[in-house]
């Protein structure tokens, strides 16, 4: 069976040849119309909290179609639109080939040059992320869009100088300076837009509560260039880039905001 990806033949459109919840009611992503969002005030008397701990030798791979680091220590959520407590699984990202594409959520249309994906797993109700990641109520995941700026951004930057210690597939190393996923996070995380979807790769599962964050975070033209030299098999491949998939139709979904 061909392996999915994001090349004409395996790419997003074709997708749903083996993984018919594509044509789901509930899938992820979408563009984002601020104007069309609902202020719902449940959202800011329920703050969400974030309690992430260090991750002492964090494990950063190249699973091949992105960049991902696997979180073991206790870093958990809760509040906003989630009930229970949902615990930090793993990190990984998407990007373009250029600047002017790359996230997977879009703003008004916009696409950001890349988008990072924090994957939290329902542990108040779910042993472990594979039980709970095709449950309707299974997942949270943080969408934070990047932005570029002249300074590189610091929390990254221990990420990708080391990049090209991963460039090929199924390359792993341990970060070794212990690493709070925290240094992620946006400033300000009481802004955001939440929905119901799913996860934007197959299996598509529609288990995924999303909260897109509206303040991005701002990194180098050098570390995106980082990304873009990562490649999707062995000495030689094609680099990865534009690993995302388009925006899906917001169907009869309620977009809610934290924020006026
Ligand atoms: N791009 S994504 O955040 O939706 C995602 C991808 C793979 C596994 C996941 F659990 C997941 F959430
Ligand atoms: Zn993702």
């Amino acid at each position: 069976m061909a392996t999915w990806g994001y090349g004409n033949d395996n790419g997003p459109a074709t997708w749903v040849k083996s993984f018919p919840v594509a044509a789901g009611t509930r899938q992820s992503p979408i563009d984002i119309v601020p104007t069309a969002a609902k202020c719902d005030t449940k959202l800011t008397e329920n703050p969400l909290t974030v309690n992430y701990s260090p991750e002492p030798a964090m494990e950063l791979c190249n699973p091949g179609l992105s960049v991902k680091a696997n979180i073991k220590s206790k870093s958990v959520i809760k509040g906003g639109p989630l009930e229970g407590e949902y615990k930090l699984e793993q990190f990984h990202l998407h990007w373009g080939s250029a600047d002017k594409q790359g996230s997977e959520h879009t703003l008004n249309g916009k696409m950001f040059p890349a988008e990072l994906h924090l994957v939290h797993y329902n542990a108040t109700k779910y042993s472990s992320f594979g039980e709970a990641v095709d449950k309707p109520d299974g997942l949270a995941v943080f969408g934070i869009f990047l932005k570029i700026s002249d300074k590189p951004h610091q929390g990254l930057k221990s990420l990708t100088d080391v990049l090209s210690e991963v460039q090929y597939k199924d390359k792993s190393i341990n970060i070794k300076q212990e690493y709070n996923p925290v240094c992620l996070l946006p400033d300000n995380i009481n802004k955001y837009w939440t929905y119901l979807g799913s996860l934007t790769t197959p299996p598509l599962c529609e288990s995924v509560t999303w909260i897109v964050f509206e303040e991005p975070i701002e990194v180098s033209e050098d570390q995106m260039k980082a990304f873009r030299a990562l490649c999707c098999g062995e000495c030689g491949s094609a680099p990865i880039v534009d690993n995302y998939r388009p925006p899906l139709p917001l169907g009869n979904r309620q977009l809610r905001a934290s924020f006026q």
